[in-house]
């Protein structure tokens, strides 16, 4: 008998009712668990993400170093923890999606990408050195339609995900199996016409805030 692995969100059935929201589970991958999800953002939530955050990009940075890369070419920015309602909503919400506490949660981010720009394939986990509170799982939100590419792409499983605007991808890579977690590596691939933005929220194992 083959015994699956156990997931931190329980995706049986086709849907995950949150504190103020129905999401909808329109696709999955069982092992690793990577859920495409409806319903997450409100398109008015999309519009005021996207508001507060286009004042205070920067170029994205990758890594401890904090050097910028060719890596990453978008540009992000964090939110403080609940800084308005908006925020404290959004975390609450996804906090329930992810089924861990908000305390576990890094800084809800966002990210941009101009034509042209893209995230080259990447772990969210740490790989290197002594990791003690090593990231678990990752929301990645869309909030806008992308014309032409954009797609979260996951090499390893010739997977990917089109931009929908409200919609998500979710995935976690806390397996005991590390070839499961591995499975997770994943792009956002060049934008070829138009942009993309994206919230995203990267869950640690233990409190993080
Ligand atoms: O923009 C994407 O599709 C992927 C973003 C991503 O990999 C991340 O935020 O960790
Ligand atoms: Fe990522």
């Amino acid at each position: 008998m083959i015994i699956k692995e156990q997931t931190i969100v329980d995706s049986l059935g086709n849907k995950i009712i949150t504190t103020d929201k129905e999401i909808r589970i329109v696709g999955r991958i069982d092992e690793p668990l990577i859920m495409i999800l409806e319903n997450v953002l409100s398109f008015a939530e999309c519009e005021a993400l996207i508001d507060l955050a286009i004042d205070r990009l920067q170029r994205a940075k990758i890594g401890k170093s904090h050097l910028v890369s060719d890596i990453r070419t978008n540009s992000s920015m964090f939110f403080e923890e609940s800084e308005n309602d908006l925020i404290h909503k959004i975390e609450a919400r996804v906090s329930g999606l992810m089924n861990i506490p908000v305390s576990h949660a890094e800084p809800l981010q966002i990210l941009h990408y101009k034509t042209g720009d893209q995230y080259q394939s990447h772990f969210d986990y740490f790989t290197s050195g002594n990791v003690i509170n090593n990231r678990i799982s990752t929301l990645v939100m869309y909030l806008n339609d992308v014309e032409e590419g954009g797609e979260t792409h996951f090499p390893s499983l010739h997977f990917s995900v089109t931009p929908k605007k409200g919609s998500a991808v979710y995935f976690e890579y806390f397996y005991n199996d590390i070839r499961l977690n591995a499975l997770t590596l994943h792009a956002g691939n060049p934008v070829v016409v138009g942009e993309k933005w994206v919230a995203s929220l990267w869950m640690r194992k233990q409190r993080y805030r």
